[in-house]
């Protein structure tokens, strides 16, 4: 391949695999919120086409002895899946149905890989989203489809679910990098 034409496609594996973290928009969020003190903490990064963030599920949220609790799971997918939605369609969401398949046991203090993407945009006020969790073998441990609704800030704001001066900070920060 001559030099040229070798930096350029170098170059645009580069790109393609250059992850960028997401900026993170409430605090308090039981599974992003950084100053949730029982919360998740999950942080997010995405590539333009899939959301992803890894993370160790804390002991208290255990189900049976020392898996981790099946609803915690389905925080994460959903989580995972409503940051993908809102930074891949640029908009405010609500998770309005969503299925689990829970594949194989997660246990407590290990590590976990949750990965998401728009699989289609249904219509211009809905998606269906995908999301997959996978522990430290890389084994898919459960996964699921959700349906979300999309909102301009317009729409969110008349739903008057947030403050209005939280909705603003959102929508000033919410698609940018942290
Ligand atoms: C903290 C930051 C991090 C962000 C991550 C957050 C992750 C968490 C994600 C969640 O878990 S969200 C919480 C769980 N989900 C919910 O609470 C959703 C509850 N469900 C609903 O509010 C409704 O089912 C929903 C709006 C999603 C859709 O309802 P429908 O499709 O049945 O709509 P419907 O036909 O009943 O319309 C109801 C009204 O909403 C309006 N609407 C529905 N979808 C809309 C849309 N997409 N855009 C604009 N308006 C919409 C619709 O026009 C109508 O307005 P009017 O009453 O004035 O006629």
């Amino acid at each position: 391949m001559p030099a040229l034409k070798h930096w350029l496609y170098m170059k645009e594996v580069l790109i393609v695999a250059e992850w960028t973290a997401l900026k993170n928009i409430d605090p308090h969020c039981f599974a992003c919120g950084q100053g949730n003190a029982h919360g998740l903490h999950m942080r997010f990064f995405s590539d333009g086409e899939r959301v992803r963030s890894r993370l160790i599920i804390p002991g208290h949220l255990r189900g049976w002895h020392t898996l981790v609790h099946g609803g915690v799971l389905a925080t994460i997918l959903d989580e995972a899946m409503s940051w993908a939605a809102i930074h891949l369609t640029g908009r405010f969401i609500l998770t309005q149905e969503m299925t689990v398949r829970f594949k194989k046991p997660v246990r407590i203090e290990e590590e976990v890989r949750v990965e998401s993407c728009v699989a289609e945009r249904i219509s211009p006020r809905k998606a269906l989203l995908k999301a997959e969790i996978r522990n430290s073998s890389g084994d898919i441990c459960a996964e699921s489809s959700g349906v979300f609704a999309l909102f301009t800030a317009e729409a969110f704001t008349r739903m008057n679910l947030v403050p209005e001066n939280m909705l603003d900070a959102m929508n000033q920060s919410m698609w940018r990098s942290a």
